[in-house]
């Protein structure tokens, strides 16, 4: 049997009486060892969701329970905050004028020496930094004091892991590798993970389960590639795969089949195919993408996107046969 590690009940936070802002009625449970992905757009919930799970928000009504215990607020205990979680905010709270081996070093007690000194250099390999140990935080760039920060936190043992926009300060090229040794690790030491993110693709890509928060509202719970494919709303496809969404009146002039509501589907889904002799569509626009470019397609003053991994094969102004294979009814 999986076990739960955290199990948030009926949770509830306000800043401030009768007004919408922070979480409403949150329901959910953390399996042991998994990481878990809050995903929403700026000011749904997921910093105040992350703080309440931490012990820092005294929370409005309902209750989260660590291993079992429920977890303090503030003003229950002298230092906010729980013993077995770390939380990495994002000004990382690191002691700027100490160095970084020091920095890691100072979260283990003295009592063993060698062993502090192992565990510190162990946890500094981890996340790739043992060539700054020697290096004051002043003296390193956003995604390295990043690291630390996330070294600091995990080489006292830590059951579970929050981090709060994790991957905020570094570059695309180092933030993959960072995503992989966030995944590495928690495999590794059987940590569990929860993060908040407003980039979808840090969800997708790291995590077994995603949240998705809006207005304080929990949306949907479950594994990414199964929310990706069945969001139960509007706002989860837009947010995770920048989803178009079309009104049915609009999308019936498309020769789509729906006479309520929305039709949602992904530009990935739009098959474009030049021997098909209906549904011709304009290119409008082609933005360039990397490896891909998309395509701004319209027909019947109905516009939509497509990919084209082909880049350049058609142009702005062609006209192009497309065919969107598959839709969502919301
Ligand atoms: N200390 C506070 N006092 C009053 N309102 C607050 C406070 N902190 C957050 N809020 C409000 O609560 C809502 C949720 O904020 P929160 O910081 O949890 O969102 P978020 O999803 O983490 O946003 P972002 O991605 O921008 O960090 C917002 O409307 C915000 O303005």
């Amino acid at each position: 049997m999986e076990e739960q590690i955290i199990v948030v009940k009926n949770l509830t936070k306000q800043y401030h009486a009768g007004q919408n802002a922070g979480v409403r009625n949150v329901n959910f449970a953390i399996k042991r060892g998994s990481i878990v992905a809050i995903i929403g757009e700026s000011g749904s919930g997921k910093s105040t969701l992350l703080k309440c799970i931490y012990g820092l928000l005294k929370v409005d009504e309902g209750e989260i329970l660590l291993n079992g215990k429920r977890i303090l607020g503030p003003d229950e205990q002298l230092i906010p905050g729980h013993k077995e979680m770390k939380m990495v905010t994002q000004d990382f709270s690191l002691n700027i004028y100490a160095k970084v081996y020091d920095n890691i070093a100072s979260m283990l007690s003295n009592t063993n020496v060698q062993s502090k000194h192992d565990k510190t250099m162990e946890m500094m390999q981890h996340l790739h930094i043992e060539h700054l140990k020697d290096k004051k935080i002043t003296q390193l760039s956003g995604g390295e004091q990043q690291r630390v920060a996330i070294a600091k936190a995990l080489v006292s043992d830590t059951s579970v892991l929050l981090l709060d926009e994790p991957f905020s300060q570094v570059d695309a090229l180092l933030k993959n590798q960072l995503r992989a040794d966030i995944k590495r690790i928690a495999a590794e030491t059987g940590v569990t993970v929860i993060m908040v993110s407003h980039d979808p693709a840090d969800g997708l890509f790291l995590s077994d389960e995603l949240l998705i928060i809006k207005d304080g509202h929990l949306l949907q719970h479950g594994k990414p590639a199964h929310i990706y494919n069945h969001p139960d709303h509007i706002y989860t496809a837009q947010i995770l795969g920048n989803a178009v969404v079309l009104p049915h009146e609009d999308a019936a002039k498309l020769g789509m089949e729906i006479n309520e509501g929305h039709a949602v589907f992904y530009p990935e889904w739009v098959e474009l195919k030049s021997s098909w002799n209906s549904r011709r569509f304009e290119v409008k626009d082609v933005y360039y993408k990397g490896f891909y470019e998309e395509l701004l397609l319209e027909r019947n003053g109905v516009k939509i996107r497509a990919i084209q991994l082909n880049r350049g094969e058609h142009k702005k102004n062609d006209h192009v046969q497309a065919n969107i294979g598959r839709f969502l009814s919301k």
